[in-house]
């Protein structure tokens, strides 16, 4: 029986974080930074079943080309993640009345629909761009027994080599993408790539205002690599937990996202809205045909 501190459930019986029931979600799972994104996505429902926001975490189940998908938005960040990706198991996978963790098993299908930051001179502005790999700068998956069995040692030790990896970071960490839902997305218009999930914005990116960079030369060597033919791509700051929790808890996941700033031109589209539709119909068409 797992204890009422470590599975916290509110009055109504709802996940502490999420405020949702099991019957409140699809397996058909959307995941978003920005809870805007939530409206805009569940816009184009046909129908809305269920709706619900508590802090950051914004639901909304609803019926789109005749399948039931559920929408949640995360916030930023890989510690937000670690929340909904435990929270949205523990409702498929655990019994909640009794405490227990469930013999049969359901597998989630997770979409993750984010914003991002070009790292190649050949991914433009307004590129869509699906994680094959994610690279976790964050450390989270480092807390977990066993992470090394759903990792990619071999990118990871040739990553760190390149870097020469500064060990005051956190150790960096590399999962595959779902192939199952990769599958979806063979259209040339997604550039497949390597996305790093980043604990921040700014110095965790390479971004430098006014405080100086540790490692000053990170992102030029993270341009610069590569391992069996594939380039680092693009910076977001929540696919390589999600695929990390996902692996380890045995559900399916794929990152795509909207690139809305280039690194090496030093250009941005902070009015990437009408973009991001065209984005989120193209997904919402692939993931239900
Ligand atoms: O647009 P979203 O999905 O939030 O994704 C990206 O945008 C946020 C940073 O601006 C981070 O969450 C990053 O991953
Ligand atoms: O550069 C960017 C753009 C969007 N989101 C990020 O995390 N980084």
């Amino acid at each position: 029986m797992i204890g009422q501190s470590e599975l916290i459930l509110n009055n109504d019986g709802t996940i502490f974080h999420l405020h949702l029931k099991p019957e409140n979600i699809s397996e058909q799972i959307i995941l978003v930074g920005d809870p805007a994104r939530v409206d805009t996505i569940s816009s184009l429902f046909e129908s809305i079943e269920f709706e619900i926001q508590n802090r950051e975490f914004k639901t909304v189940t609803g019926i789109f080309n005749n399948k039931r998908l559920t929408l949640i938005s995360t916030g930023i960040g890989t510690d937000n993640i670690d929340i909904v990706l435990n929270e949205l198991d523990a409702l498929v996978n655990i019994d909640l009345k009794k405490r227990e963790i469930k013999d049969k098993k359901t597998s989630l299908n997770i979409v993750r629909i984010g914003t991002s930051g070009g790292l190649q001179t050949d991914l433009p502005v307004n590129s869509f761009v699906v994680s094959k790999k994610a690279i976790g700068f964050d450390g989270m998956l480092n807390f977990y027994a066993n992470r090394k069995n759903v990792c990619d040692l071999s990118f990871e030790t040739a990553f760190k080599q390149y870097t020469k990896w500064d060990n005051s970071l956190p150790t960096p960490y590399v999962v595959d993408a779902s192939e199952k839902l990769l599958e979806k997305f063979e259209s040339q218009e997604f550039r497949k790539g390597v996305t790093i999930s980043a604990p921040g914005f700014y110095g965790p990116q390479g971004r430098e205002l006014r405080l100086p960079l540790a490692v000053p030369e990170l992102n030029r060597k993270v341009e610069e690599f590569s391992f069996n033919d594939l380039k680092i791509t693009n910076f977001e700051m929540e696919c390589s937990a999600i695929y990390g929790l996902s692996k380890m808890l045995g559900h399916n996941a794929l990152t795509i996202c909207l690139i809305i700033a280039n690194r090496v031109s030093l250009t941005a589209n902070e009015n990437y809205r009408e973009e991001m539709k065209k984005l989120i119909r193209k997904v919402l068409n692939a993931l239900t045909n």
